[in-house]
């Protein structure tokens, strides 16, 4: 496939275990986690787009119909689709019997900060497994940069974009430092030195406001700050590259689990790595979009534009933040008010 994958797994997705000390290049024991884009054939590279501007020219056209599933997208699909990193095409996935995803459609664009809400088992996080290549879908298809693809992440299928998935739990190696995790990629895929590395998780530890912690273990960590690490984590990149890969990343419940203060500065902090093409440090940056999975009131309002509704399967409602509280799709305004009376049954 197309893109230079920087999904870390959590242990248990991994398959194989991690028994073997550093150096962690020559002796982790893991499938390969991530492809290296050796020619760049991605064509989306527009402008990111200002987040402080919102969405609006992207989105005027808004998604809000009473019936689930009639989007009414004509002039959405009339606009430009040049920015359109992601785009899922009636994707069904069923685990035995349960048919979990019901034909899911959306587009991610180039500079969009999305948010996906619902009901719990509603296929949320399926969704962004199916985008990271970790799940197949059974029917339809993933378009990454407008290239099909159906199947899990290869080494075949190449293109100059990344997809990283930040887990809900964090999904940090337990058995590997701060510093090992967070440099994960770049010691087993880089040719960066050593030493290079860790000034680099240095820097992306900084630019989540940690500092200090690099040899720490993460049982040795609170929530947040994993939740924290696992940041760092997807943001680090091999910065000696002539080309510069954008990434579109998916976090997949950034903030379940922190009181309010630490969901903020979380919730900030993804918005900053992403702000205007530049790292939280003001460098060039890499992350052209991202996704988040969230049921968090916060989460929605601080680190999202445009939201995603998916309810049986399927999204349901799209469209900017602040439109969901004043919608009148009923599915939207009982899960809104969290109100037991609606079309949602639990
Ligand atoms: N690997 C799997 N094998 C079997 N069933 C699975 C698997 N992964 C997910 N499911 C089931 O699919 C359904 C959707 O799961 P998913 O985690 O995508 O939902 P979600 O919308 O993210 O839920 P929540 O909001 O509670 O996190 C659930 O019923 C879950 O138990």
């Amino acid at each position: 496939m197309i893109l230079s994958v920087s999904t870390v797994p959590p242990p248990s997705d991994v398959g194989r275990p991690i028994s073997s000390p550093l150096p962690l290049h020559s002796r982790i024991s893991v499938p390969v986690l991530r492809r290296t884009n050796k020619i760049p054939s991605c064509t989306c590279s527009m402008t990111p787009q200002n987040w402080a501007n919102g969405l609006s020219a992207l989105d005027s056209n808004i998604n809000d119909q009473s019936m689930p599933g009639n989007l009414g997208s004509s002039a959405r699909e009339a606009k430009d689709e040049s920015d359109i990193l992601i785009e899922c095409r009636d994707v069904h996935k069923s685990f035995g019997e349960k048919k979990i995803l019901r034909g899911v459609n959306f587009k991610i664009r180039h500079g969009e900060a999305v948010g996906i809400i619902g009901p719990s088992g509603t296929g949320k996080s399926t969704i962004l497994k199916i985008i990271a290549g970790l799940l197949a879908p059974d029917k339809g298809e993933v378009l990454i940069c407008g290239k099909r693809r159906h199947g899990l992440v290869s080494d075949e299928e190449i293109s100059g974009l990344r997809i990283g998935l930040v887990f809900q739990s964090a999904a940090l190696f337990d058995s590997l430092t701060v510093r090992e995790n967070v440099g994960f990629l770049l010691y087993e895929n880089s040719r960066m030195p050593e030493d290079k590395i860790a000034e680099l998780v240095t820097e992306n530890l900084a630019a989540v406001g940690l500092k200090g912690v690099e040899g720490r273990m993460p049982s040795e960590l609170s929530g947040g700050m994993k939740k924290r690490v696992a940041l760092a984590r997807s943001i680090i990149f091999d910065n000696t590259k002539e080309v510069i890969e954008p990434e579109v990343l998916l976090y997949d419940e950034p903030t379940a689990g922190l009181d309010p203060i630490a969901s903020t500065v979380v919730e900030d902090l993804i918005r900053s790595v992403h702000l205007k093409g530049e790292d939280a440090l003001g460098k060039p940056g890499k992350i052209a979009s991202y996704v988040v999975v969230t049921h968090q009131h916060s989460t929605i309002k601080r680190a999202v534009d445009r939201l995603l509704f998916l309810h049986e399967g399927k999204v349901v409602w799209e469209g900017m933040t602040h439109e969901f509280t004043t919608s009148e799709n009923p599915i939207v305004r009982q899960f809104a008010s969290g109100s037991l009376d609606g079309p949602i049954r639990y």
